[in-house]
C-alpha cells in the first residue's frame, strides 16, 4: 500500500502461523506506509488478532518475515524488539489491575527508535484528560472505556512509530467507542503510523485511509478507503455487513 520509494513503515511478508497443528494464517502479507492508518477489517475468528500477535512475535508465525523501517524484526534479540518502534494494545487491555494508573504509564514508559522521548506523562495528560483525572485510581475500578484509554496511553509511552490497536471497540458503549475514535483521529492528525484490527467497519472507516480484509487466515483485498467504498461485494462478502 506504499508509494513511496523508501521502505514501508510495517512490511509483513508471507506468514504462515499456527496454534499446534492447527494452521490459522496463510501466506499473509500486509504493509503499513509511514503516517498511514489501515484498518484490518474481518469477521471473527478471520485471523485478525494473530495477525497482530504474529507481528509482535506473541504468535511467531512459521514462515514469513516482518520487517520495521526496512529492519527484519525476527533477526532481533528481544530487547532490541522493545525498541524499535511498534506499541500493542492487545485486544483485552491487559491493564495491570491493582497499579495505580499512573503506575501503569510510567511501566510503558520506554525510549523509542532513536532515542525519542515524544510521550512524557504531561502529553499523555493533554490527549487523556479523564485519565489525569483517575492518576492515582487503581487501574481496575476504571470503566471499560478508561481502561482502553490507559492501554492506549501506556502504548503511547513506549515512543512507538507504528501503534496496533486491537479491536479497540469490543465491549464499548456506542458514546465511548465515539470518544476512543476521536482519540484515534487526533493521533492520526499528530501523525502517528496506525494498524487497527475491527469487526467493526463502521468504527474503523471513520479514522482510515487503507483498508485490509482478512478472511480464514489470508488477505482477501487491499486498497484506499476510496477502492475500498467503491468495491461494496467486498464488504457483503467477507464482513458480517
Ligand atoms: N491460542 C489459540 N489456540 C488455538 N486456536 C486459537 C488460539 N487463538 C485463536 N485461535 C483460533 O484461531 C482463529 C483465528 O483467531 P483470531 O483470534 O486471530 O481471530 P480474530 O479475527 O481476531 O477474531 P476475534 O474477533 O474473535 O478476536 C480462530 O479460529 C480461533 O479459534
Amino acid at each position: 500500500m506504499t508509494r513511496s520509494s523508501s521502505p514501508p513503515l510495517l512490511s509483513v511478508r508471507g506468514l504462515d502461523t499456527f496454534y499446534g497443528s492447527s494452521q490459522i494464517l496463510f501466506d499473509l502479507s500486509l504493509e503499513v506506509a509511514r503516517g498511514e492508518s489501515v484498518a484490518l477489517l474481518g469477521r471473527n475468528g478471520a485471523g485478525k488478532s494473530t495477525t497482530m500477535k504474529s507481528i509482535m512475535r506473541i504468535a511467531p508465525p512459521r514462515h514469513g518475515t516482518v520487517a520495521v523501517a526496512g529492519q527484519e524484526v525476527s533477526r532481533l534479540r528481544p530487547d532490541q524488539i522493545a525498541h524499535i518502534g511498534l506499541g500493542y494494545v492487545p485486544e483485552d487491555r491487559q491493564v495491570f489491575k491493582l497499579q495505580s494508573v499512573e503506575g501503569n504509564l510510567r511501566l510503558g514508559m520506554k525510549k523509542g527508535p532513536q532515542g525519542r522521548d515524544d510521550w512524557p506523562l504531561e502529553r499523555l495528560y493533554e490527549l487523556f484528560p479523564l485519565l489525569a483525572e483517575a492518576r492515582h485510581k487503581s487501574a481496575g475500578l476504571l470503566s471499560g472505556g478508561q481502561q482502553q484509554m490507559l492501554a492506549i496511553a501506556r502504548a503511547l509511552a513506549g515512543n512507538p512509530e507504528l501503534l496496533l490497536l486491537d479491536e479497540p471497540s469490543e465491549g464499548l458503549a456506542p458514546v465511548i467507542m465515539d470518544q476512543i475514535q476521536a482519540l484515534i483521529l487526533q493521533l492520526r492528525a499528530q501523525g502517528m503510523t496506525l494498524l487497527v484490527a475491527e469487526q467493526n467497519m463502521r468504527f474503523c472507516l471513520d479514522i482510515a485511509s487503507s483498508v485490509a480484509v482478512i478472511d480464514h487466515g489470508s488477505i482477501v483485498f487491499t486498497g484506499s478507503l476510496q477502492e475500498f467504498r467503491a468495491n461494496p461485494e467486498v464488504a457483503s462478502r467477507y464482513l458480517a455487513v
